[in-house]
């Protein structure tokens, strides 16, 4: 399995030097050279598998000869070995043809655990073998960060820096950050957005020589595992509902993208999926786009499902290099423009490849809240404010054919915005009730390049 940049003009890597990789030398994003597909008996054979031996099978072609199939099944093991629910990804049902799957089970009570879990264990395989160390600078609206630190933390080859907009997460996701106590942890608060944080990460993976001195790795969705791991829960809950022999759509909460592309994935893959949803909070830039066809920065606002605050959505570039026939060159010159202008106009070839693949929708901050409120009484629920713009735009879409709609986060990490819709303020599990008493260790960075690297320089170990 050979895997391409977006941008046409990296190397082309296996799997395993994909991932300790992440963004591809040209600035791009590596994507499979070619998609592999499973058949539909193949497909029904996942009836009925532990989420382990599901993710063995759909995740084993794109692996190639990058690890033995018992590192592949041992890793995938340890990887789910924590999660709090049986099934991994539970599926619960809200209405006649709506379904929540839910994604909130994992050590860091977000979906990002389930590829997070995974690429920790597959890092250790291919660091131990290689003798390698490496430093993982990650940017986080809230959520990818801590589930980072938690796969990392006090891991011997590896130093972990995360950077989060400070203010700008919830208290409990910035809590689970800053209080690690391992040496290896390194939380920054960036004066800026997560746009920033991530703008600035990858001016880090576009400086070589940084880049090369530190041994940069990213653990974003820039970095395909990422990707791939999440792939697995599109095919275990669509199969739980009857396919292959029967369609299902699915909702997902969207900010970078990474989510929703899995989707794609799974569906180029074969399994049958009628539509998949973009739900934005309003920070709506890529409901816009599908809209207008234009893909225009408006500033982001702060917003009660913050970890979607975002205008630069990393994977898009993706889904926009199968829009372009795989056209690196073009692609490469939108994301030029969109660097220098804010923005770029996407051809109407593409436009109707986007419209053919991806539907859309937008909840404000008014139709969040009613929403958690809404599903409590109505089916129980307890909704955080993404799964439930996930659930509104749903709802707009709902048909004949079986919605699932990913519930991405637990409730009690936004307590908040929870307590504010429903006067029930969610709690902690037992096992992170201390999560307030214990003592926070961050550092406040400018969105600044060379103040960032000459940090990661100092802390780093070597
Ligand atoms: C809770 C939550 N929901 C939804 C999203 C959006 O996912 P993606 O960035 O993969 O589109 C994120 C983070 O990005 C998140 O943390
Ligand atoms: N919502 C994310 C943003 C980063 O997304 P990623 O999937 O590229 O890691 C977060 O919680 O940090």
């Amino acid at each position: 399995m050979r895997y391409v940049s977006t941008r046409g003009q990296a190397p082309i890597l296996s799997f395993g030097e994909a991932m300790l990789t992440g963004l591809a030398r040209d600035g791009g994003l590596y994507v499979p050279e070619t998609i592999p597909t499973l058949g539909k008996e193949e497909i029904a054979a996942l009836a009925g598998l532990s989420y382990e031996e599901a993710a063995f099978r759909i995740m084993r072609p794109f692996v190639g000869d990058a690890f033995s199939d018992d590192e592949f099944r041992s890793a995938i093991a340890k990887a789910y070995a924590g999660f709090g629910h049986a099934a991994r990804a539970p599926l619960v049902q809200l209405a006649p043809n709506h379904f929540l799957l839910e994604l909130f089970h994992g050590p860091t009570l977000a979906f990002k655990d389930f590829a997070m879990q995974l690429i920790g264990q597959l890092f250790q395989i291919a660091l131990q073998r290689d003798g390698r160390r490496v430093t993982i600078v990650g940017a986080t609206s809230g959520d990818t960060g801590s589930a980072a630190i938690e796969a990392f933390r006090g891991l011997e080859n590896v130093d972990v820096f995360i950077l989060f907009p400070h203010g700008r997460v919830s208290e409990v996701q910035r809590r689970q950050m800053t209080t690690p106590s391992e040496a290896n942890v390194h939380a920054l608060a960036l004066d800026g957005t997560f746009d920033d944080c991530q703008a600035r990460l990858k001016d880090m993976f576009n400086h070589f020589e940084f880049r090369d001195a530190v041994g940069l790795a990213g653990v974003n969705s820039i970095n395909w595992a990422r990707v791939l791991a999440q792939v697995v829960y599109y095919f275990t809950s669509a199969v739980s509902l009857g396919a292959p022999h029967r369609e299902v759509s699915f909702t997902v909460p969207t900010g970078n993208f990474g989510d929703i592309f899995a989707g794609y994935i799974a569906k180029r893959m074969g399994l049958p999926i009628d539509k998949l949803v973009i739900a934005t909070n309003q920070n709506d830039i890529l409901h816009r786009c599908m809209t207008t066809g234009r893909y225009e920065m408006g500033g982001v606002k702060p917003s009660i499902s913050p970890s979607m605050d975002i205008e630069i959505s990393s994977n898009f570039e993706r889904a926009l290099f199968d829009a372009y026939g795989r056209d690196g060159g073009a692609v490469a010159q939108l994301m030029d423009e969109m660097k220098t202008t804010g923005g770029f106009a996407i051809s109407q070839g593409a436009m109707e490849w986007l419209r053919d693949t991806f539907a859309s929708g937008r909840v404000s901050e008014e139709e969040t809240l009613e929403t958690i409120a809404d599903e409590r009484t109505v089916s129980g629920e307890l909704l955080c404010p993404h799964s439930a713009v996930g659930v509104k735009v749903a709802q707009d879409h709902l048909g004949a054919v079986p919605m699932i709609t990913l519930a991405t986060a637990h409730p009690a990490k936004f307590p908040d915005a929870v307590e504010a819709a429903t006067g029930i303020r969610p709690g902690l599990p037992p096992r992170m009730a201390d999560l307030f008493d214990r003592a926070e260790r961050v550092t406040r960075v400018p969105n600044d390049l060379s103040a960032l690297e000459a940090l990661v320089h100092e802390r780093r170990a070597r």
